[in-house]
């Protein structure tokens, strides 16, 4: 039975108008309480933009003064890349690859796949001497007074090996002899065998530092993650969909790390990092960039770039100068 009384009146919450707003032109959901709020609100995203308008220059003055006033712990670290500091299985995978004839088939054989779909792959790169004389080098770094650039907003323990001199002796030669064959035959559709540059650093978690790392896609077309070490649990890395193609929810591949093994990805594939348990975990990230691709497409804003001049590999796109012509030979 129906029970007479006063009519109800439907109501909205006022948020409506206030919370959630979303402006499709930024894909973000904003507050407005008042236009004081909003300037007040935006304050930190001005001193943002400003920070990453002087990483550039900042970073080349910390890698100009570590260059002339540190002592490093273990200068055979900063020596040519040796084969010596590879693991064998890493090796045999990149001579196979650059060898006449090899295919995708033979060089599979020759690593672990963790996901045919995801093409997620693993294979160990590194000597557990060379992983913890890497370790202990970078420790000795974090102990010294030397001027630190972190890799991002959201690594906030890590190092920047560009910063250190480690480019030129050790990730240049170890992207160009050997993870260059590699990816050209696991990844040739992501520019696998076009990388021309990278972006190489240290992502540290401990317990009191950062434990975890939210779900990302990388500023790469590919991606290389080699476990240095320390002792730890938790930690794993997951894996959903690509970014660019988001799929139906499906439970994240969970891969464990394995001391001096890396894993190989594409920059576009979502994953983060499980909360660590305790201990120490570092791992040496390499962000494989290749210009042919991402010159035509920006893989942060999903636009053809708009290019402004970087210090470095700047993240990775070029401009092709004007050819420079000596009018004395003309005449
Ligand atoms: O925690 C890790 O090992 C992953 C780090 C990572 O994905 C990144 O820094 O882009
Ligand atoms: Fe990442």
């Amino acid at each position: 039975m129906a029970t007479a009384g006063a009519p109800r009146r439907f109501c909205r919450c006022a948020c409506f108008c206030s919370e959630n707003l979303y402006v499709a032109r930024y894909g973000l959901h904003l507050r407005f309480r008042s236009e004081q709020q909003l300037r007040q609100d935006y304050v930190p995203l001005e001193q943002e933009v400003e920070r990453r308008r002087r990483l550039g220059q900042e970073s080349a003055a910390r890698k100009a003064l570590i260059l002339s006033s540190y002592q490093p712990a273990r200068p055979d670290i900063y020596y040519p890349l040796q084969d010596a500091a590879l693991a064998p299985e890493f090796l045999a995978a990149a001579e196979y690859s650059a060898s006449p004839g090899a295919d995708l088939q033979g060089l599979l054989q020759r690593l672990e796949t963790l996901s045919e779909e995801k093409r997620i792959y693993r294979v160990p790169v590194f000597t557990p001497t060379f992983c913890q004389a890497l370790l202990e080098e970078l420790e000795h770094f974090e102990q010294s007074d030397m001027p630190k650039g972190r890799p991002n907003t959201m690594n906030n323990y890590g190092m920047l090996l560009h910063e250190l001199g480690l480019d030129e002796p050790l990730v240049t030669p170890l992207r160009e002899r050997f993870l260059q064959p590699l990816m050209a035959l696991l990844y040739p559709d992501c520019g696998g065998g076009r990388l021309d540059s990278h972006r190489a650093f240290v992502v540290k978690y401990t317990l009191g530092q950062d434990q975890e790392l939210g779900c990302h896609y990388d500023n790469a077309e590919l991606t290389l993650n080699v476990a240095l070490g320390k002792a730890f649990t938790g930690g794993a890395l997951y894996f959903g969909g690509l970014f660019q193609a988001p799929a139906a929810l499906t439970e994240p591949l969970e891969v464990e790390h394995v001391m001096g093994q890396g894993v190989l990805h594409r920059g576009g594939q979502l994953h983060g990092a499980r909360p660590l348990g305790t201990g120490e975990r570092c791992n040496l990230i390499v962000w494989l960039r290749a210009s042919v691709v991402r010159n035509r497409f920006c893989p942060m804003c999903c636009r053809e770039p708009d290019l402004v001049d970087d210090d470095g590999f700047g993240d990775g796109f070029t401009r092709d100068e004007p050819t420079t012509v000596d009018v004395c030979a003309l005449t």
